[in-house]
């Protein structure tokens, strides 16, 4: 496909995903019913409609409109492409922009340059206070692929080293010591020999420093109380060097737990109703993905107030539920990806308010300046 054709195919499925489709489902329909398309042809397509939507405020107003061809305007505009060469009308191609078009096209207003919804702003900046410009900006970018490295199978070097047999390039990265960045071939990870012997699991590097901040120990016993998928249980697994107890409110998101656990190596007992306390409990609540927009930037245009001030009533049922399962001088670890006070610090307080007598020994806001996603992290030792 032309870079022209690529543009109008992602003007289609911007338009899809403006009507309500789900980004990934509607390049994932195109891709199937478009075969003759090659992975560089869906990449680009894919980069083009996940750039467009996370600065989807921004070249709305580049482009004059809120349709895919008026985000791929505005993309082009931003970068300052010639946009008569590409909107051509030729086969496959845009058509050529109007005069109409062309006198909607404007600067965006300083609001619409941080792309973020109005109403979030306020929060956002109090919860990040002078962070708040520089965090809105990192947001319209895109993240960067972080690899763990599993600790039960391997080491940095070794693993870096299988890595580039395979042609995939890596370096350390200061947020977590069992992260590695990708710094070439991310697209190969999945199908590298490296991932699939367990050496290495995809993860983003501020979660992998969260699991690194609870510092599990041998011998601990060890409760990850919203498991999902298991990316945590897995890193904290193979942090302490022993078994973890994996428990969800859903216990099919867990369905997956025993495979990953296999490849890794790891000791993970999935239990839908936990027996008992333990030394560290983890809660990775639900939370609005602030922090991971830059990987799903639907999620920045969906969140509503209403939606947060019921993520949060989520967030102290959580803590609630959780809290018993914590032993007599043990921890309880809150986690979110978010980067608003809001479903962070103002839900340990609260939580604290509820249960006199825990105390908060830790906290941290990892945000996207340290390099990975934003993430939140309060470490509660039970009194
Ligand atoms: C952020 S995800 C967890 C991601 C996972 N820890 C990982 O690293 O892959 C939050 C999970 O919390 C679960 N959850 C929501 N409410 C819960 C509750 N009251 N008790 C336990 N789990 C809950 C959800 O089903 C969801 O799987």
């Amino acid at each position: 496909m032309t870079p022209a054709a690529r543009i109008q195919t992602a003007g289609e499925l911007l338009d899809a995903v403006l009507a309500g489709q789900a980004a990934e489902q509607a390049l994932t329909r195109w891709a199937r019913s478009n075969r003759y398309a090659g992975s560089k042809d869906r990449a680009a397509i894919r980069d083009l409609v996940f750039d467009a939507l996370r600065r989807k405020r921004s070249y709305a107003a580049l482009g004059g409109a809120e349709t895919g061809r008026g985000l791929m305007l505005g993309a082009l505009r931003a970068s300052e492409t010639a946009i008569d060469e590409v909107f051509t009308g030729a086969r496959f191609m845009p058509a050529p922009v109007t005069e109409a078009e062309r006198a909607a096209f404007r600067s965006p207003s300083e609001a619409e340059a941080r792309d973020l919804p109005d109403w979030l702003w306020p929060e956002f900046a109090r919860s990040l206070g002078d962070a708040a410009e520089a965090e809105a900006r990192l947001l319209r970018e895109r993240a960067e692929v972080f690899l763990r490295v599993n600790l039960l199978k391997s080491n940095l070097d070794t693993a870096q080293a299988r890595l580039a047999e395979e042609g995939i390039a890596t370096e350390p990265h200061a947020v977590s010591p069992t992260a590695l960045r990708v710094t070439e071939g991310a697209r190969r990870v999945h199908l590298s020999a490296a991932y699939g012997d367990g050496l290495v699991e995809l993860q983003d590097a501020a979660s992998q420093a969260v699991v690194n901040a609870l510092a599990p120990q041998p011998g601990q016993s060890l409760l990850d109380f919203c498991a999902g998928g298991g990316g945590k249980a897995l890193a904290m697994a193979a942090q302490a060097g022993g078994p973890v107890t994996a428990h969800d409110i859903d216990p099919g998101r867990m369905r997956d737990i025993p495979a990953r656990a296999a490849r890794a190596g790891a000791e993970i007992t999935v239990q839908p109703a936990p027996q008992g306390v333990f030394d560290i409990v983890l809660c990775d609540a639900p939370c609005s993905g602030s922090g991971s927009w830059r990987r799903a930037p639907e999620a920045k245009w969906r969140l509503t107030e209403d939606r947060l001030a019921e993520l949060c009533t989520m967030q102290d049922a959580v803590l609630d539920a959780a809290a018993p399962f914590v032993a007599p001088g043990g921890w309880l670890a809150y986690a979110t990806c978010s980067l608003l006070a809001p479903e962070n610090s103002a839900r340990v307080s609260a939580f604290q308010d509820r249960h006199p007598g825990w105390v908060m020994d830790f906290d941290r806001q990892f945000t996207l300046q340290d390099g990975g996603d934003g993430f939140y992290l309060a470490l509660l030792k039970r009194g």
